[in-house]
């Protein structure tokens, strides 16, 4: 039966969005090397947060929902984790598989860790040869660039690595791996991407120093444990911003929001294209940059999204193209061909999706043309 959905015709309140993914990935991860006890309020009950929970049985790791929202992690430590006894499942987590890897490959035992379908299609090379490269066993399909992948981990040599992609992802599998290395490590970044794993572990006590897009990782410095309160997720609050600044009669205040400049580039791009964003109430917790945010209706226009704009806004790149329909001309999304290989392929989802709905979106290898005032 077709349906058709009538606008509402008024968007106000305040929300406060779930708690970040991101975060949450590495509150449970980066504890995890360090020996005690920490609780991580807010933790993200996402389904691709859901796998840390899961692979808490493989190591020795105690994590207990204390509350809803609240998890108390007891590890021995990486020295003291032990040898999985099955395969590890990171289901359809990217983050999970790629951070676990750069874990294990201080570890001297034998471990497998795989994926749902989407995740066994996804690449992993770009972890796998540079983990390779300071001296983990790595083995997979495709000669190691496909899940499952078995890993033997061992004492790790320091490297000077140029990253080829902007991932936030390998970078922190590449820097967890450094942490235990038995000399340092200097990772050149081709863009920045999310840096919320550096901010982490800087709090936690290890030694990274940042110049400019280089970072130098140097091993041996203490992990303690860190207490983690979650802050609300950008990319949930990107879909309200949307709402209301395409709405003709909004007033939103979304609360308790992580703003990252390394992660937040849609508030910047929002605002390129006229919406009326006030950040309010800015604070840092646990290191991490956190505003309310306000937003109301606004007359949009169409920009161009590209560069090093992109590895910081991917995740809010579909939400950007809904709002580049409302906008007053024409937006152009370039260099973002790793969409293409997240969870799903994001590019031709939004497409085909929005384009079912009376958008006018052209489909580029690496982004996308949209017309704007279609809907
Ligand atoms: O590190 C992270 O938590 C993430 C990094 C991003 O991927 P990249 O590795 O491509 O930066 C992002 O798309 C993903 O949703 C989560
Ligand atoms: C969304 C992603 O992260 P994850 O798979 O960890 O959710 C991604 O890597 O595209």
């Amino acid at each position: 039966m077709k349906r058709s959905a009538s606008p509402t015709a008024k968007l106000e309140g305040a929300i406060s969005p779930p708690a970040d993914k991101s975060v949450s990935h590495r509150a449970a991860i980066l504890n995890s090397l360090a020996s005690g006890e920490a609780v991580i309020d807010n933790f993200s009950v996402g389904r691709t947060a859901a796998p840390l929970a899961s692979l808490r049985n493989a190591f020795l790791l105690k994590t207990a929902p204390t509350g809803t929202l609240q998890l108390r992690i007891t590890s021995p430590g990486l020295e003291g984790l032990t040898e999985p006894g099955d395969v590890l499942n990171a289901e359809n987590s990217g983050t999970t598989m790629r951070f676990i890897m750069g874990l294990l490959a201080s570890t001297p035992f034998v471990s497998v860790v795989n994926g749902d379908r989407s995740l066994r299609s996804r690449p992993m090379a770009r972890i796998v040869q540079p983990l390779r490269q300071m001296g983990a066993e790595v083995m997979g399909r495709g000669g190691g660039s496909l899940a499952p992948l078995t890993i033997r981990g061992g004492d790790l040599r320091g490297m000077e690595y140029d990253m080829p992609v902007a991932s936030a992802q390998v970078k922190s599998s590449l820097i967890i791996a450094s942490l235990f290395a038995g000399s340092e490590t200097v990772l050149h970044q081709p863009a920045l991407s999310r840096d919320h794993t550096e901010r982490m572990l800087q709090a936690m006590g290890a030694t990274i120093i940042e110049d400019g897009l280089t970072l130098v990782v140097k091993p041996g410095s203490e992990l303690k444990p860190l207490d983690v309160k979650v802050s609300g997720d950008i990319s949930s609050a990107a879909f309200w911003l949307v709402a209301a600044a395409a709405h003709p009669n909004a007033r939103v205040r979304l609360t308790n929001v992580g703003v990252n400049p390394s992660r937040a580039e849609v508030l910047e791009i929002l605002k390129a294209m006229g919406a009326n964003i006030t950040l309010e109430n800015p604070r840092i917790e646990g290191g991490e940059p956190v505003a309310d945010i306000y937003v109301e209706s606004s007359e949009l226009r169409g920009v161009e999204i590209a560069g090093d704009q992109i590895p910081i806004a991917q995740d809010e790149i579909p939400v950007l193209a809904l709002a580049a329909c409302f906008a007053q001309g024409t937006t152009t999304i370039r260099d973002a061909q790793e969409l293409r290989v997240k969870e799903s392929d994001r590019i031709s989802a939004t497409a085909r999706e929005l384009n079912k709905l009376g958008a006018k979106i052209t489909e580029l290898p690496d982004g996308m043309i949209i017309e704007g005032r279609v809907l």
